[in-house]
């Protein structure tokens, strides 16, 4: 893991649905236990193709967050306040059901749309930044969700300049599922995309993983995780489970709740099952009273990808995998 990690640059990508390439940096990382699970998925031209390939080298000031906007405002509505827990990661997670399951609660209010303030707003200053927050009460916290901020480099300096004491909220998932997923998305907006394998790899019969294809490069938490520790102490990191979220929403909704200091008030009481959709909904949301799941584009059909390539991508996160449960001293089962 050392070694790889040694030889991969992790910088800000675009975020372009998953479909963009570091381009200019293009790295690559010969997964040595990749290329024994990828014999499984060989085809008859690989060994051809093994021949000619050649291995790619491995190559503010400071803000108070408490400015009041209008003290006489403050009485009747509440001011606008600059975040003090963000939901930084990751894209595909379960980011927005998060979200929307924590704003039930009557202590916190959220910025309805992701802000993308710290990767690529942050020139229009935080006072823009600010006014795109909710007004809250004293008592009230304020939350916001980007799910880009995990990824980009810049950001967890950019946000400890804020405030050091931001909470974070970071929603992981298999990163496996979480590239195919997002590689769902990017195909139902892009049509003509090339196929999610020729997008992975570099080399399938290798076993050589494309890192700098942001679907895969998303989910290399443990490289994105040291950039945000060298920021924030891990106290001030909360991992919800992308895979607990949608079998348990209410334990990890309680788990968010403490981290944030909140009293439990979001519990199974405010989830239901819906069958058809597959996924736990809200029994009576925040905005509207009624029973509400989240939109058509969470929850989607994954596109098939063979057994082989999900197999190689396995071997490939493993090592990253067991580095991330190390750091956060907590095993997410990803197998
Ligand atoms: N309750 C509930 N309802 C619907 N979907 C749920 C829920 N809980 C978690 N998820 C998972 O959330 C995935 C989308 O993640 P994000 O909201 O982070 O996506 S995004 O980055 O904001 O686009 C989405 O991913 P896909 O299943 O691949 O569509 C879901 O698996």
């Amino acid at each position: 893991v050392a070694r790889e990690r040694a030889s991969l640059r992790v910088s800000a990508g675009r975020d372009d649905h998953g479909a963009g390439r570091q381009s200019d940096r293009r790295t690559s990382v010969p997964n040595s236990a990749g290329v024994a699970s990828s014999t499984r998925g060989t085809h008859l031209d690989c060994a051809s193709r093994l021949q000619s390939h050649q291995r790619a080298p491995s190559t503010l000031h400071a803000v108070r967050n408490d400015t009041p906007s209008s003290p006489v405002g403050a009485l009747k509505f509440g001011n606008k306040k600059l975040p003090n827990a963000i939901i930084v990661g990751v894209k595909k997670g379960g980011t927005r059901a998060v979200l929307e399951f924590i704003r039930i609660h009557p202590d916190v209010r959220a910025a309805g749309t992701e802000t993308h303030f710290f990767d690529r707003n942050y020139d229009r200053g935080l006072e823009w930044y600010r006014g795109l927050m909710p007004r809250t009460l004293e008592s009230q916290i304020t939350m916001e969700k980007t799910p880009s901020y995990f990824v980009t480099k810049e950001t967890p300096h950019r946000i400890s300049a804020m405030s050091q004491n931001t909470k974070l909220i970071v929603v992981v998932r298999d990163p496996v599922t979480r590239a195919i997923s997002d590689y769902t998305q990017t195909l139902s907006k892009t049509p003509d995309l090339p196929s999610f394998q020729e997008l992975a790899f570099r080399n399938q019969c290798l076993g050589i993983v494309d890192t700098s294809w942001n679907a895969i490069r998303i989910g290399l938490y443990a490289l994105h995780l040291e950039n945000w520790l060298r920021y924030f102490p891990l106290a001030q990191i909360h991992f919800v489970s992308g895979e607990r979220l949608i079998t348990d929403p209410a334990g990890e909704l309680a788990r968010v709740q403490d981290f944030l200091g909140l009293k439990r008030i979001v519990t199974d009481k405010h989830f239901y099952f819906n069958r058809t959709k597959g996924f736990p909904c809200l029994k009576k949301p925040e905005s509207s009273g009624s029973p509400r799941c989240l939109g058509k584009s969470k929850g989607r059909t994954h596109v098939q990808i063979d057994r082989d390539a999900i197999e190689q991508l396995r071997d490939f996160y493993r090592p990253y995998n067991v580095k991330f449960y190390e750091m956060v001293g907590h095993d997410f089962r990803w197998e």
